[in-house]
C-alpha cells in the first residue's frame, strides 16, 4: 500500500542512483496519516521515552510520531547546524559523505529513544545517529523507517549492532 504512493526518480542525485521520493506519499492525507498509524500502532506498548529522527526526511516522519505517540523529539542534525553543545559523527552515504551531529544535553542517561528516519539504505546515517544516542547514554532498542533498500543491506548493520527494525515497505535495487 504505501510502496504505490512512492514516486521512483532514475539518476537522481546521480547517475545510477534510484530515489524513492516520499514526496508523494506525503502530500496524500490517506496515505500520510496511514502511515504515522501504522508506525504509532506498531510502537504504542513498547517502552519508549523520546523519538530521535535524522534531518531533513526523517524530521517529517520523526515529528508526527513523537507527536502520535505523545513523546519529546530529539533531532539528529547535519554538521554545523545546532546552536549548543554538539557531540558529532561521521558517515558514508550512497552517495557522498556527511557528519551528523546532536546537542549533548538532548538524551539523558537511561532513556529508551525510537530512531526514526524515512528511507534506510546502506544504514551508515542510521549507524551514526544511533551512535550518537548512545555515546549520550540513550538506549537505542527500535528504529523505524518508512522505506527499507534491502540490496544495501542497511538492516542487517543495525541488527547486528542490537537494534530491532521495523520498515513499512521495501524496494528492489539501488
Ligand atoms: O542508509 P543510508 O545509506 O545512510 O542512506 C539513508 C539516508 O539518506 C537519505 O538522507 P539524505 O542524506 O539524502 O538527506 P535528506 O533527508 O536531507 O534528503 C535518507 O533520508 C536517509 O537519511
Ligand atoms: N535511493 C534512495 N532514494 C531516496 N533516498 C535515499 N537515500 C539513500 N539512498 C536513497
Amino acid at each position: 500500500m504505501f510502496a504505490s504512493t512512492i514516486r521512483t526518480i532514475a539518476d537522481y542525485p546521480k547517475p545510477g542512483i534510484q530515489f524513492r521520493d516520499i514526496t508523494t506519499l506525503l502530500k496524500d492525507r490517506v496515505a500520510f496519516n496511514a502511515m504515522v498509524d501504522a508506525l504509532a500502532l506498531h510502537y504504542a506498548n513498547v517502552r519508549l521515552d523520546k523519538v530521535a529522527a535524522i534531518e531533513s526526511r526523517g524530521f517529517i516522519i520523526g515529528a508526527a510520531l513523537a507527536s502520535k505517540l505523545e513523546l519529546g523529539f530529539v533531532p539528529v542534525r547535519k554538521r554545523g547546524k545546532l546552536p549548543a553543545e554538539t557531540v558529532m559523527q561521521p558517515y558514508k552515504l550512497e552517495y557522498g559523505e556527511d557528519a551528523l551531529e546532536i546537542h549533548v544535553d538532548a538524551v539523558t542517561e537511561g532513556e529508551q529513544l525510537l530512531l526514526v528516519d524515512d528511507l534506510i539504505a546502506t544504514g551508515g546515517t542510521a549507524m551514526a545517529a544511533m551512535t550518537l544516542v548512545r555515546r549520550l547514554g540513550g538506549v537505542v532498542e527500535h528504529a523505524a523507517f518508512v522505506v527499507d533498500l534491502p540490496a544495501l543491506g542497511g538492516l542487517q548493520q543495525l541488527q547486528s549492532a542490537g537494534v530491532k527494525p521495523f520498515v513499512l515497505c521495501q524496494f528492489d535495487g539501488h
